[in-house]
């Protein structure tokens, strides 16, 4: 999955401008970069929300073949947790084999909500239940825009834990958005960061503290969030 020269603009507002990235079919690709630098609009633009530069989006699935779990899902908050999660079931073809990872995650997380409706939970839960919906929909690609914003520490490594196995033990296809910089150290992942319009760096987290000269990943963000170093770019 590869994005070559890719512009693009709201009204007159610059997003993108000559943006180049790949993302890799068997490892987990997290995009970072500050407030507002575009990473939801480029899930938008990989999803087809927004419509896909044909020539810029080469070998994305196409949208049936995608799911995508959006900053603020929301859904219907008479339904209770168990309704949902056999309303997203049902959207499957067949059913699906679900990982040790997922199963920990039910057990722990979700069981204990199953009868609350989502109009009674907490923004931590309601975001665990979207999150464990997704994953539990067979697709060839899984977008995740954020999916541990409002999440205790606890949880965040469960959630990671289970989107890891979705890309290790199902062999699917990952990208997800991250702002908890602190996490990508265990995570073995293939990091796009975006900045001042581009992709400033793609590589593994040792790399990004290698070419940043540092050993604190948040000095590196600091220094690549301006956009002013520019490296790994074809
Ligand atoms: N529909 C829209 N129309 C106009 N501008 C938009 C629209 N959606 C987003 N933007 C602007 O585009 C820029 C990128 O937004 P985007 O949501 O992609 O950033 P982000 O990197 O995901 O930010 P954050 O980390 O804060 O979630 C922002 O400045 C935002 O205000």
């Amino acid at each position: 999955m590869e994005i070559k020269h890719l512009n693009f603009s709201y009204k007159n507002k610059e997003i993108f401008a000559d943006f180049n990235a790949k993302f890799i079919a068997d490892q987990l690709n997290v995009i970072i970069g500050g407030n507002g630098a575009g990473k939801t609009t480029l899930l938008n633009l990989i999803y087809g929300f927004i419509d896909r530069p044909a020539t810029a989006m080469i070998d994305f699935p196409s949208m049936p073949n995608i799911i995508y779990k959006f900053q603020n899902m929301s859904f219907f908050d008479e339904l209770t947790v168990k309704q949902v999660i056999n309303f997203f079931k049902a959207m499957n073809d067949h059913t699906v084999t679900i990982t040790n990872a997922q199963t920990r995650f039910y057990n722990e997380i979700i069981k204990g909500l199953a009868n609350t409706k989502l109009r009674s939970l907490s923004g931590g839960e309601y975001q665990s239940v979207m999150v464990y919906c997704t994953s539990i929909m067979e697709r060839e690609l899984y977008l995740f825009d954020e999916p541990l914003s409002g999440i205790d520490s606890y949880i965040e490594n469960l959630i990671l834990d289970l989107i890891v196995s979705l890309v290790v033990e199902k062999k699917k296809k990952v990208i997800m958005t991250l702002h908890q910089l602190d996490k990508l150290d265990s995570m073995q992942a293939h990091i796009v960061f975006v900045g001042n319009k581009k992709c400033v760096f793609q590589g593994t987290y040792s790399e990004m503290l290698h070419i940043a000269d540092t050993d604190d990943i948040d000095i590196a963000f600091k220094k690549m969030r301006s956009g002013n170093i520019l490296l790994n770019q074809e």
